[in-house]
């Protein structure tokens, strides 16, 4: 028996020191591969950049080091791992295009993430073939067509809303209300995506506390506390971490619910037939992909533990990637009251609920507003890779000191593209690229796209959904009410980019709201 033990004991020790090995053998050679890279010394030998990172406001490292470095930065991260921030238009071009795309999957660390949090659906799945057939399955559901189709639930969520908001202000001895904003974004976003995907009321915009929306909310609000930093940091070169502690089991949970109403709702799309295409989930059903004859119930070339992995995806990406936007925007609103006052004053012009078309080709300032927050507050701020091969990449400018046109990316190396940098970038969008302000959408003169959704092959499916939902919202909500902001805000960085009150803990956004 104690032979046994030391056998084992041996065998973890050999197997610590081969892992341990293979990561120091990584470190010096991708370190030496990328030496004529620039970037900034490590602040911290243990955690490299990620402190700073972390804790400074979101994205203003990367804008310093692009603007002293060029568009190619390399920077350690957490124990030595070295990582390159890409701005380079053709090399991001390359890397999210189909050329690159399936050779600069996700790293392993993020796409731990999305199998503990939601299962093998799209956001998890790597390679072309296995993509494909997943993308293929849920395109469908969320064309321009279908989009069409949810515009009626969009009205009817964002009615529920301002009802609830009414109320708030009738309760009220003052004409004015301060409302917590993100708290709302959320329930919105989730009975919203909840009603188009399954036909499936949680009634968060009741207003009742409801125990799912509470952890897919804490999932992803990190609140800057350190065991938040700690998982950060340390998931992208350790994926294991995501099983341990209070945030492992809160992610077994989350993933537990959602997988628990998926399901359900899954078997009622079985048995219900319907001849209208209603829901995302009734219109994969009819997806050859999924149902290889369309007449009869769904089943065959999708596993249903697939399908169940799509909906949580579909669920998880529709809440936690677009809630944030629907809280900027009104942020912007209520600090730019001319801006505001344009903005009502056009939505004035029709009596109704604006039809998706109208909505996309008569409202220039709204149409502006939201994509001028978006690139000023992209919900996701770097979009990472990782290099499956050593991949040789073209560069539009050399890196500094070089004549080479292409970059030699080490097997294994972790890479980012920091949204914020591309976004906000002078030479593309003017000298005041870093100020709110929506008329520059309305004389484009083209070559300038956000990528707030990515871009290639990957790029948001549900881009139309997030933003016909968000016009909708803005549109019922610009009608009824007047905000303001009286508090300080600030970015900070959590799973997305979240707003809070300046120097306090969790995500908040107190506005004043008063009736038009
Ligand atoms: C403002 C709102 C949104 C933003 C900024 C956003 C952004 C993104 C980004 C950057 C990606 C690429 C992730 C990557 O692979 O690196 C993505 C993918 C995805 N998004 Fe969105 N998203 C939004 C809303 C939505 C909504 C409302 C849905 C669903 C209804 C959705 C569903 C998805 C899905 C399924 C993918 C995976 C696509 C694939 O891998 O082929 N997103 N999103």
């Amino acid at each position: 028996m104690p032979s046994l033990t030391v056998n084992a004991t041996l065998a973890g020790l050999a197997i610590t020191l081969l892992v341990v090995g293979k990561f120091v053998v990584h470190l010096i050679s991708t370190r030496w591969v990328l030496r004529h890279v620039p970037g900034p010394r490590s602040a911290s030998l243990l955690w490299g950049e990620d402190w700073n990172l972390y804790h400074h406001s979101p994205g203003s490292h990367y804008l310093d080091w692009h603007q002293q470095f060029g568009k190619v930065v390399k920077f350690r991260g957490a124990c030595g791992h070295q990582v390159l921030s890409i701005t380079d238009e053709r090399a991001v071009a390359f890397i999210v295009g189909a050329e690159g795309i399936y050779r600069f999957p996700k790293p392993d660390g993020v796409r731990a993430w999305f199998q503990k949090t939601l299962g093998e659906g799209i956001l998890w799945v790597e390679g072309k073939e296995a993509h494909e057939k997943q993308r293929r399955s849920l395109a469908p559901a969320l064309t321009h067509q279908s989009v069409r189709n949810f515009m009626s639930i969009f009205y009817e969520t964002s009615g529920k809303l301002a009802a609830q908001w009414t109320k708030l202000l009738d309760n009220s001895p003052s004409e004015e209300v301060e409302i917590e904003v993100t708290n709302w974004a959320g329930r919105f976003a989730l009975d919203t995506v909840a009603r188009a995907a399954f036909s499936y009321d949680f009634n968060l915009l009741s207003g009742e506390p409801n125990a799912l929306a509470a952890a897919l909310d804490d999932l992803t609000n990190n609140e800057n506390n350190l065991s938040s930093f700690y998982m950060r940091s340390l998931f992208l070169i350790f994926p294991s971490i995501l099983s341990i502690g209070k945030k492992g089991e809160m992610i077994r949970v989350t993933k537990a619910e959602l997988g628990a109403i998926a399901r359900q709702m899954w078997k009622d799309a079985k048995t219900t037939r319907t001849d209208a295409d209603k829901t995302l989930m009734e219109i994969m059903c009819k997806s050859p992909l999924v149902n290889p004859q369309p007449d009869v119930h769904c089943g065959g070339k999708m596993h249903e533990d697939e399908i169940v992995s799509q909906m949580r995806t579909v669920l998880s990406a529709g809440v936690s990637f677009s809630f944030m936007h629907r809280s900027w925007v009104l942020y912007e609103l209520a600090t730019n009251a001319p801006i505001q006052e344009q903005l009502r004053a056009e939505i004035s012009t029709s009596p109704g609920d604006p039809s998706l078309d109208h909505l996309n080709l008569h409202y220039p300032v709204l149409n502006s507003v939201i994509l001028e927050t978006l690139r000023l507050h992209p919900p996701i701020l770097e979009n990472h890779h990782q290099a499956s091969e050593t991949i040789s990449v073209p560069l539009l400018d050399p890196i500094p000191g070089s004549s080479s046109s292409q970059l030699v990316i080490p097997k294994g190396t972790v890479l980012l593209i920091p949204v914020n940098v591309l976004q906000t970038d002078p030479e593309i969008w003017g000298e005041d690229a870093h100020l709110f302000r929506p008329e520059r959408w309305q004389n484009l003169k083209g070559g300038r796209n956000l990528f707030a959704f990515s871009d290639g092959p990957r790029q948001c499916i549900g881009k139309r959904f997030a933003l016909n939902e968000i016009k909708a919202l803005t549109a019922t909500l610009i009608r009824q009410f007047s905000f303001r902001c009286s508090y300080d805000i600030e970015a900070f960085q959590s799973f997305v980019i979240r707003p809070r009150v300046k120097g306090q803990g969790g995500s908040s956004l107190p506005l004043l709201v008063s009736r038009v």
